[in-house]
């Protein structure tokens, strides 16, 4: 009898843990197939659009839609009544000779009345699209805009080229408060734009009856929402101000908006729309691609890439300017410092210097004073230097949108330029901590981290994904590392090594000890005060390597993130992920991408470990095809 009880029991639990690894295979499957669905309905809406367009009238046609492409068609011309004024004051006052793609259909749209987003890359000339519109009609444009310092920048601007333009916000003076507020009030309008913070427009009553004074005689001509992004917080830098600003279109009903953003995608938009109350805004959408900036991935190879930043600046950048962007304000003062004592003349820039040194250094640098700012992301918006020749990431951005803003300060003049990145094992951790008040701040980051680790994809690929583009690696036209150098890659069966280093984590676990990615890092390698070590499977994979599978597990959800706060500081630790019990079926197995720099002799050692099942490979990134033709254009640009 009792044996028959202990078989039982046995047999009880290892079916349940069988049923509990089939629960976690459904529930991967599911996810999968979410995300498949997803993917499959964003495509069909592609050919639907692109069939419509196609298609002989007297067809039928899905629902039109309020404004059609061919509707859209007749603001791409010039025959309004103030297009004459308008191509006048592009060359009068602005000094262009011609529109960029987009321009003067936005112009023309806003001109017209209409509510409308506008979706353009970083630098290419958004700000044109309200500014010219402004000259062009009677009274001002109030322009929404989140920093002070961006503000100051277009003043400087507009003051160049003499257009009358000032602003409200916390550091402006009694007496010009007064002027600027009389100002709006006047009929003969002494400015054409009014730059204020949107903390100004939620909090000064003063400044909302002038408004609502100037509505009513007609003076208000326009509101632009710049980095209107902000509004949602599924937006990549959500302000809570932005939120409020649906007061304006809910007073002021007959004024036309303009939303300006580099980086949006359609969800966000909605969501802006949804709370800047404006009831059917028409999108521009700018292809998001910019073929002239060369996209490339490095590794980090150790704590400190500076060398290798210097080497690129002294010898590949040579008199061009760039920025390099780190992490924190230390860094930016460490690595300025760093460069300079290799001759380079550098200097930082954060948020916690003095406004007057902010601007010196920015003042600088705009003049080839000095060749590179070492920066955190508080020099960004507002930066309108043309010649950028490179920007490169000390540390990763903390999404791919950050990332795609921030390189695209480079090569504004539409010349070739390189955005590189440095990717290191520790960044990782250091900005995972820093977003982990955000909501969505670590799906964003593994995002961030997953198109640093990958292989095989065209970098504009993995970028289109978060502008709603599909994207035909074709286009790309070599300006990737991974497409220029076709970068040969291995297929590896990672399974024994993952089973290894997940049994750290689990032992760790079973004596309530946390360990960092690092100790994680050591313990596998043999390094380090490790509890374990007898017991510890060591490995004879480089560091390098040891610190890619580890994060390929934390990406799979073999690990997750694990985080401690004390008062000072939160600490990230690698706990089990929700796929780890996995690993303990012995058919379960896994495969990872990794780059050349694995030698041949470890993949030999991986596939030796991997016994029969092994399954490393050099492969290459899909070759064109053998007759040359190019794979058919699957690329879609939304609006227009
Ligand atoms: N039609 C044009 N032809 C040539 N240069 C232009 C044209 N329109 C704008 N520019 C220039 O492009 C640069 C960037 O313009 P702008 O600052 O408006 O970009 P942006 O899209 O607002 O960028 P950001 O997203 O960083 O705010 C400016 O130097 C501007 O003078």
């Amino acid at each position: 009898m009792a044996n028959n009880v202990d078989d039982a029991q046995a047999e009880l639990d290892s079916v349940e843990a069988e049923l509990e690894m089939v629960e976690l295979q459904i529930s991967e499957l599911l996810e999968k197939q979410t995300k498949l669905n997803s993917r499959k309905n964003k495509l069909l809406q592609v050919l639907e659009g692109a069939c419509s367009s196609a298609q002989p009238s007297g067809s039928s046609k899905p629902p039109k839609p309020s404004f059609s492409k061919q509707d859209l068609k007749h603001y791409e011309e010039s025959g309004f009544s103030w297009s004459e004024e308008v191509q006048a004051k592009l060359a009068s006052v602005f000094q262009l000779t011609k529109f960029r793609p987009l321009q003067r259909t936005a112009i023309n749209l806003s001109m017209s009345g209409k509510d409308l987003f506008l979706v353009m890359p970083t630098g290419r000339g958004k700000s044109l699209c309200y500014q010219l519109p402004a000259l062009c009609s009677k009274g001002y444009t109030l322009v929404i805009a989140p920093l002070v310092s961006l503000m100051e920048d277009q003043l400087m601007y507009l003051k160049s080229v003499n257009v009358p333009a000032v602003t409200l916000n916390s550091s402006s003076t009694k007496e010009d408060s007064k002027r600027v507020l009389a100002g709006m009030i006047d009929k003969n309008s002494p400015f054409k734009l009014l730059y204020v913070t949107p903390e100004k427009i939620a909090k000064s009553k003063l400044l909302m009856s002038k408004l609502e004074k100037a509505y009513n005689m007609s003076l208000l001509a326009r509101i632009a929402v710049d980095e209107v992004h902000c509004c949602s917080q599924w937006g990549h830098d959500f302000r809570p101000d932005y939120k409020l600003l649906g007061i304006l279109k809910r007073q002021f009903p007959k004024v036309p908006l303009v939303g300006l953003t580099a980086t949006a995608t359609s969800s966000v938009l909605k969501d802006c729309q949804k709370i800047l109350c404006v009831q059917e805004p028409i999108t521009l959408t700018a292809p998001f691609n910019r073929p002239n900036l060369y996209y490339e991935v490095r590794f980090k190879d150790s704590d400190d890439c500076t060398d290798q930043i210097a080497q690129l600046i002294r010898e590949r950048y040579k008199n061009q300017s760039g920025i390099v962007y780190v992490f924190s304000q230390k860094d930016a003062e460490a690595v300025a410092t760093d460069l300079q004592k290799r001759n380079i003349l550098a200097q930082p820039y954060h948020a916690n210097m003095e406004p007057s040194d902010k601007s010196l250094v920015h003042q600088r640098w705009s003049s080839k004073k000095i060749q590179v700012v070492v920066a955190t992301v508080a020099f960004g918006m507002g930066i309108d230097k043309a010649d950028v020749r490179f920007v490169i990431h000390h540390t990763i951005s903390k999404s791919i949108e950050n990332y795609y803003q921030e390189s695209g300060r480079a090569g504004r003049d539409d010349g070739s330029a390189d955005c590189i990145v440095f990717f290191g094992f520790a960044d990782i951790f250091r900005i995972s901590s820093m977003v982990v008040m955000e909501n969505t701040g670590q799906q964003k980051l593994q995002n961030m981290v997953a198109y640093c680790q990958n292989v095989d994809r065209c970098r504009r690929a993995m970028m289109a994904v978060h502008f709603d583009e599909v994207w035909d690696d074709d286009e790309c036209n070599q300006m990737c590392d991974v497409c220029r150098h076709g970068n040969e890659y291995i297929t590896m069966d990672i399974t024994k090594q993952a089973r290894d280093v997940v049994t750290i984590v689990e032992m760790a676990s079973s004596v309530d000890e946390k360990l960092t990615p690092l100790k994680v890092c050591d313990a596998w390698l043999g390094k380090g005060p490790a509890k374990h070590r007898k017991t510890i499977k060591v490995t004879s994979l480089s560091r390098l390597e040891v610190e890619s599978i580890i994060i390929h597990l934390l990406l799979h959800g073999y690990f997750s993130e694990d985080f401690s706060f004390t008062p000072y500081t939160t600490h990230f630790y690698l706990k089990l992920g929700r796929k780890a019990a996995l690993l303990k079926n012995e058919n379960h197995s896994i495969t990872m991408k990794m780059r050349r720099m694995m030698s041949q002799a470890t993949v030999k050692k991986v596939s030796e470990s991997a016994g029969e099942k092994s399954s490393a490979k050099v492969e290459g990134k899909r070759p064109a095809d053998s007759d040359g033709k190019k794979s058919v254009a699957k690329k879609v640009k939304t609006l227009p």
